[in-house]
């Protein structure tokens, strides 16, 4: 590509186009050969409802579907959920679902809450000695809470609200670095803008403390706000599920797999991701396989589930996996215990409409309801991934649904569809497989 075009790849104002103009300028600058149809390919039929969707991010083009489906029989805490997941990978509905079957008549799923607080920074660079802030505080403390007291006196009402702070010294990072650790309750909100709304204001008011307050001296008047924002670590948001059943009820019908034997050898792979990292990475994957799918589809924030959920399973300075099995007295329990942010109200969560429905289905549940759901569906997940890696091994039933995005990729038609599935069924698929299949069946 000479210098020339690339210059004409460049563009400014772009953030200012309107949609059809924006469609435009990408077909005739990087999409040779295609339309502006491609991009509207999903539009909504209602306008009004395109709107909300383009006005979700920046610079829209079009919407890009992910399949929006459900995992029925979840009993969970003795309530039987139908669980809406939204995720483009195979095999990961039906291997949760297949566990919420199992785990039916089992007793369930059990799911408690453990904590609800979230945390916010204010960083700041302070000319004063550490030694001064016990001092100092009850002013400033006093002074951050009088000031945000508007934005913060609903969310008391709903038990929330700022719950604590800290003022903490960073010498690691300089001798003049400051944090202020505020812990939240944020009702039934993930919190996010609450949390940072909050801090802003902090943020104000600490920068017209040190400029006013009658109780410091000149050096403690240096005082320069870096950033303030929530943390996405969230340790204290935790919630723990689990199940439990008597090792001679883990039968596998079937399978010829002996219960006790796959117990042994299923808790056996448990012990390996709790203790090395690259087993335990692809094992929490697993887990998050479920979790992230819930998340999405009630349009909670995924990234920062993900993070959350990671730092966690790091916590103690190994990576390790975030679910542990052990057998006691003849009972089988499996467990996860994992951090979740969620919210049923705000961000996405009712803005969204397919958000809107998935939260109906799970009967417009409270963020810690939707925690126990959330973190159910991780360990059934989980649970379903070990059961297939330590009896058939993963690619049977994961590349029995793969299948299907072979053929279409193969541009399979309906009737080639229903004959290659039913030849494959028991056998391995492979895309090559699946390929030679198509070609001696076309002839
Ligand atoms: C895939 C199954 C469930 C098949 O398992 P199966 O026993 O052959 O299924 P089945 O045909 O006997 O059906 C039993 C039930 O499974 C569900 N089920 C079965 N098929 C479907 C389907 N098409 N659509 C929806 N649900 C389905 C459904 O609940 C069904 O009950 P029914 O509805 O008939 O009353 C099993 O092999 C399995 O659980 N495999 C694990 C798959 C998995 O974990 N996939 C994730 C992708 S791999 C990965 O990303 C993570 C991993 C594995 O690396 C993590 C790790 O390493 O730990
Ligand atoms: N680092 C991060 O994770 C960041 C995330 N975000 C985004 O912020 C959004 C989430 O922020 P939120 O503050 O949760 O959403 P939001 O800004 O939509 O606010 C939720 C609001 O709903 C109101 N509310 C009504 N009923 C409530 C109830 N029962 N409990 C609690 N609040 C109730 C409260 O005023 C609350 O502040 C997500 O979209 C997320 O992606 C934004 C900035 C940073």
């Amino acid at each position: 590509m000479s210098e020339n075009i690339r210059e004409n790849h460049r563009v400014s104002g772009f953030s200012k186009f309107d949609k059809q103009a924006r469609r435009r300028w990408l077909l005739d600058h990087f999409l040779p050969g295609h339309d502006s149809g491609d991009f509207a390919f999903f539009d909504a039929t209602n306008p009004d409802l395109q709107e909300v969707v383009d006005n979700f991010s920046e610079n829209t083009l079009g919407n890009f579907p992910l399949p929006f489906g459900v995992a029925p029989n979840f009993l969970i805490n003795g309530k039987v959920y139908a669980v809406p997941m939204v995720i483009e990978e195979s095999s990961v509905v039906a291997a949760a679902s297949s566990a919420a079957k199992y785990w039916l008549t089992r007793g369930g799923f059990e799911a408690e809450v453990i904590a609800t607080e979230k945390l916010g920074q204010l960083h700041f660079r302070w000319g004063g000695h550490p030694d001064r802030r016990a001092a100092l505080f009850p002013e400033l403390e006093r002074r951050l809470r009088h000031v945000t007291s508007g934005i913060t006196a609903r969310m008391e009402t709903r038990g929330g609200g700022v719950r604590g702070m800290q003022w903490k010294h960073l010498p690691a990072v300089n001798e003049q670095c400051y944090q202020l650790l505020v812990r939240f309750g944020t009702g039934d909100s993930m919190g996010a803008n609450f949390i940072n709304t909050v801090l802003e204001a902090y943020a104000t008011e600490i920068e017209l403390w040190s400029s006013d307050s009658e109780q410091l001296n000149a050096r403690e008047r240096d005082l320069e706000v870096v950033m303030a924002i929530l943390s996405n670590h969230t340790p204290n948001c935790t919630v723990r599920t689990w199940v439990r059943c008597p090792i001679e009820q883990m039968n596998l019908a079937g399978s010829g797999v002996d219960a006790a034997d796959f117990v042994r050898r299923f808790c056996f792979a448990v012990d390996i991701a709790r203790q090395d990292p690259y087993r335990a990475v692809t094992h929490n994957k697993g887990i998050m396989n479920g979790i992230d799918a819930v998340v999405l589809a009630t349009g909670n924030d995924f990234r920062a589930v993900e993070s959350a959920a990671h730092a966690f399973a790091a916590e103690g300075g190994t990576y390790r996996s975030l679910s542990r099995c052990r057998v006691v007295d003849g009972i089988f329990h499996f467990e996860l215990t994992v951090p979740l942010a969620l919210g049923t109200v705000g961000g996405l969560t009712r803005l969204h409409p397919l958000a809107d429905i998935a939260l109906d289905m799970l009967g417009r549940p409270s963020a810690e309801e939707l925690m126990c759901v959330a973190a159910a569906t991780g360990l059934a997940q989980n649970f379903a991934a070990l059961r297939s890696l330590v009896t058939t091994g993963i690619q049977r039933g994961h590349m029995r649904m793969h299948l299907q995005n072979i053929l279409s990729s193969l541009e399979a038609t309906v009737t080639e569809r229903k004959a290659a599935t039913g030849f494959f069924d028991g056998r391995t698929v492979s895309h090559h497989g699946v390929r030679q299949y198509l070609e001696k069946l076309r002839g």
